[in-house]
């Protein structure tokens, strides 16, 4: 079985700045990643990589079995669903909820003259369903509080069926409820056999859904640490990604992490 994402030795160099160092990391059908790390370690420009926006300056990215750099990338994305804030900052707030989902199906935002099938339209209304957003389908967009527009962008995120869904910090922003239902709704969707691939970037241990199975721990532009989750999220492990004593907690699927000691002893 060939894996889904193959990254060997992926390196990302800006200038003097090096953003990515040879990064190395499989991910295989079913599998259901979290990626954390500390903020500037890396995370985004990974995530920019899988979603096919960004080349390695050296190394080799292998996204559904096509190499980067040798394969149309706008055949590529349809693929891979993608949602972060810098993607949900091109919606514009005039925009019906339901149009918001649907017109992910050209890969557009904003509807204009496109034309929809019936079942493009079922589509989007069933995913809106999914993540229990339905009664908003004919609002505008801008009106939606910050819980729901989170779940509208995941729903256009899954438009095109992808078999890589992309989540950069979905819970960015929200509040102890609303990270609370989103989290219930990933762990719906991470049960779901039917489910894409999952890959879900986050600076919170909180912010884990249970039913995830696969942590990339990173640090310093390169991988702590990689593998099933509780092999890999251990207080050691996170101490050294985030750069201060951690103790780690688990129990009914979640996670928590605090200082080891009270800040300035
Ligand atoms: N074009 C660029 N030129 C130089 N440095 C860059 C460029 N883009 C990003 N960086 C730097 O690369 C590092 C990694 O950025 P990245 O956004 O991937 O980190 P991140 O882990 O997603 O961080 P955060 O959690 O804060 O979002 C940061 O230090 C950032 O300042």
């Amino acid at each position: 079985m060939s894996a889904v994402l193959d990254l060997k030795g992926v390196t990302v160099r800006r200038g003097t700045s090096t953003l990515l160092g040879g990064i190395d990391w499989q991910v295989n059908e079913g599998e259901r990643w979290v990626v954390l790390g500390p903020n500037g370690a890396g995370k985004t420009t990974l995530l920019q990589i899988l979603a096919g926006r960004s080349h390695p300056t050296s190394g080799t990215a292998d996204l559904l079995g096509e190499r980067l750099g040798r394969v149309d990338v706008f055949e590529l994305r349809p693929r891979i669903g993608f949602s972060s804030a810098a993607l949900a900052e091109r919606i514009p707030g005039h925009e019906r909820v339901r149009d918001v989902v649907l017109t992910a199906a050209y890969g557009v935002t904003g509807r204009w003259q496109e034309a929809y099938e019936e079942f493009d339209e079922q589509r989007a209304k069933d995913l809106l369903a999914a993540f229990d957003v339905a009664d908003l389908a004919d609002r505008h967009y801008g009106t939606l509080s910050e819980g729901e527009r989170k779940r509208v962008q995941i729903a256009r995120a899954l438009m095109t069926d992808p078999e890589i869904l992309l989540l950069d910090e979905p819970a960015a922003g929200l509040d102890l409820a609303g990270r609370e239902e989103l989290v219930a709704a990933l762990s719906e969707l991470a049960a779901d056999e039917a489910s894409p691939v999952l890959v879900l970037v986050t600076h919170h241990v909180e912010e884990i859904p249970p039913g995830f199975t696969h942590l990339l721990l990173m640090g310093n532009a390169s991988v702590q640490a990689a593998g099933p989750i509780e092999e890999v999220l251990t207080a050691d492990n996170l101490s050294a990604a985030f750069g201060i004593p951690l103790m780690v907690a688990h129990g009914g699927g979640r996670w928590l992490a605090r200082a080891a000691r009270p800040a300035g002893r």
